[in-house]
This record gives structure tokens, C-alpha cells and sequence, in this order.
């Protein structure tokens, strides 16, 4: 079983949370997601967050606290999450450069999405003001 450690951002403004859709025909195909991805050999999570945010949105992030971590085994692959507090610059437009869309979702509507299964936990949190 492949083992990864995978690092999101949670970027919010208002009351909304940006999400992304996975594409079709990659694991996990059309489900939601945090932006970001997996950490390389010797990045810290960090530099992983900001690494993926400028590759999959193109925006610089400043990279805030661990607020959620978990582990979750899918068929395929055992993934460790954790999940960061990222921030952009007001004006910046994040873009869906590797996702198959991206959306500004409110808090509270979050666990009406399709997200990969390792996500689930986090969406009440999110959804009531928890977290984030
Ligand atoms: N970015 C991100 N990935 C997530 C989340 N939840 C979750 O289960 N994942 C999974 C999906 C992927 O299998 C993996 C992240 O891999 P990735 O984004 O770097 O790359 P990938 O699609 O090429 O990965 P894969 O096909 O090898 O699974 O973690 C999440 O909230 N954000």
C-alpha cells in the first residue's frame, strides 16, 4: 500500500472557503477537495502548501497554522491530511490550473459537496464555525 503525506490550504473570504473538483479520470475523479497536495521528500508542510497553491491556483499564500490532521485509507492509497490556514492577497484570483473547476463555497453548504472521504470529518466542523 502506497503511504502519502498530503497538505491542503484553507483560504477563506467572508464566509466563503475555496474548494477545488478533482478531474475526471484521476483517483478520486470529480470529488472535492482543499487545494494542495502531496509533501516532497525533505519539504516541510509548509513549503508544501505554498508549493502547491502556486502550482494548482497561482497564488503566493502565507501559511498559517495546522488546524486538522487525519489519517484515511482509500483502496489505492493510505493518506495522512493535514489541513493549514493559508492567506492570499485580498486581490488575488486564485486559478483552477490542474482542478477540474474551482468554487467559493459557504461554510455551512460544504458538506452538501461530494469530497473525498478522508475530508468528511472536517466538513461539520467547518460547516458550524469549529474550525476554520
Ligand atoms: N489536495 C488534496 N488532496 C486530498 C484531499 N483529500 C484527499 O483525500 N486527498 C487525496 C487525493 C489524492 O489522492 C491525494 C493528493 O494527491 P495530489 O493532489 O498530490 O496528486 P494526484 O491527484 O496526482 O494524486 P494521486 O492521483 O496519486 O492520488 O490526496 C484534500 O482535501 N486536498
Amino acid at each position: 500500500m502506497k503511504r502519502v503525506r498530503v497538505v491542503a490550504a484553507l483560504l477563506s473570504r467572508g464566509e466563503t472557503i475555496l474548494v477545488q473538483q478533482r478531474p475526471p479520470g484521476k483517483s478520486r475523479g470529480l470529488l472535492w477537495e482543499f487545494p494542495g497536495g502531496k509533501v516532497e521528500a525533505g519539504e516541510s508542510d509548509e513549503a508544501a502548501v505554498a508549493r502547491e497553491c502556486s502550482e494548482e491556483l497561482g497564488v503566493q499564500v502565507e501559511v498559517g497554522p495546522k488546524l486538522w490532521e487525519t489519517a484515511h485509507v482509500y483502496a489505492d492509497l493510505a493518506v495522512e491530511l493535514a489541513l493549514y490556514r493559508a492567506r492570499m492577497s485580498p486581490d488575488a484570483v486564485p486559478q483552477p490550473y490542474e482542478a477540474h473547476q474551482l468554487a467559493w463555497v459557504e461554510r455551512s453548504r460544504l458538506p452538501e459537496l461530494p469530497f473525498c472521504e478522508a475530508d468528511l470529518p472536517l466538513l461539520p466542523l467547518l460547516a458550524s464555525g469549529e474550525l476554520g
